[in-house]
């Protein structure tokens, strides 16, 4: 379980995020979603230790995430931010392997080298493994990505304990498949004993894929909850400043939102 409680953050003069307080648990599927400059990527980077709050504190589990040596850390939280460069010229393996970076010491072993395939596979990008990853189109290298943390997090069967996976728009530079083969894959992540916050725009994708949203505005929890009880449409107008209309989807049901 991750808790944070009346965090708070602010660079300079400027309050960014104020007294935000939540509980995610694992097995839960929790997408953010909320303006261009609301305060997601500046929560994200609180919950995984990236900066530190001015005010409130996190916990994973019952330890405060500031009092877990990085050792351990590194093998319960993985994180893909929305920046994708790299300066070193590296093979596509060589980034998936940096994943693999808290388990080995020198050499990756032949296992290593087994995870980091398995998760290029599981994002499609297998075929890719041996090309330059500075040569792959913004998309590829979003998948490569995803492929590190997924090396990252990768469980062994004897290993019960509590993962922790923060995505920040992993689906940005994806096109329609993959959109929804990696959600489903995170899905599927997710119920495997696995705390998992990704930020997205799309809200759609949040009402079929969300079992929790949180929706930001002006650096604060507008609302937390059901996507159906969050994403209503006076939520949708006053934050995102649009008149949305609803159907329901004439398969499954639940609701679409159309503008
Ligand atoms: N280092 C910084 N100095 C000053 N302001 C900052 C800094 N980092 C972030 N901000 C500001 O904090 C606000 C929140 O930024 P954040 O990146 O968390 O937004 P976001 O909700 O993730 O937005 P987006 O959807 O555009 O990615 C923005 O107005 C941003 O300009």
């Amino acid at each position: 379980m991750l808790r944070a409680e009346h965090l708070s953050f602010k660079i300079g003069g400027n309050l960014l995020l104020t007294d935000v307080s939540l509980t995610l648990l694992p097995g839960e599927f929790t997408m953010v979603l909320g303006p261009n400059g609301a305060g997601k990527s500046t929560l994200l980077k609180l919950l995984t230790g990236t900066e530190m709050p001015y005010q409130g504190q996190v916990w994973y589990d019952d330890q405060p995430l500031k009092s877990i040596p990085l050792p351990t850390l590194a093998r319960q939280k993985a994180v893909l931010s929305q920046l994708l460069s790299l300066p070193f010229d590296l093979s596509v393996t060589d980034v998936v392997m940096m994943g693999r970076y808290p388990y080995f010491d020198l050499n990756p072993t032949r296992q290593d080298k087994q995870i980091a395939d398995d998760c290029l596979e599981a994002v499609g990008m297998f075929s890719f493994k041996t090309r330059a990853f500075a040569s792959l189109s913004g998309g590829e290298k979003q998948k490569v990505h995803l492929a590190r943390v997924l090396a990252q997090l990768y469980r062994q069967p004897s290993d019960q304990s509590v993962k922790y996976l923060f995505l920040d728009e992993p689906i940005s530079a994806l096109d329609i498949h993959y959109q929804h083969q990696i959600l489903k894959l995170v899905r599927n992540l997710a119920s495997q004993n696995m705390v998992v916050f990704v930020i997205v725009h799309d809200i759609n994708l949040a009402l079929q894929y969300a079992q929790k949203v949180i929706l930001i505005d002006q650096g604060s929890i507008y609302g937390i909850g059901h996507p159906d009880d969050v994403l209503t449409q006076s939520a949708i107008e006053t934050v995102f400043q649009l008149t949305p209309y609803f159907m329901t989807h004439p398969e499954t049901g639940r609701r679409v939102m159309i503008c």
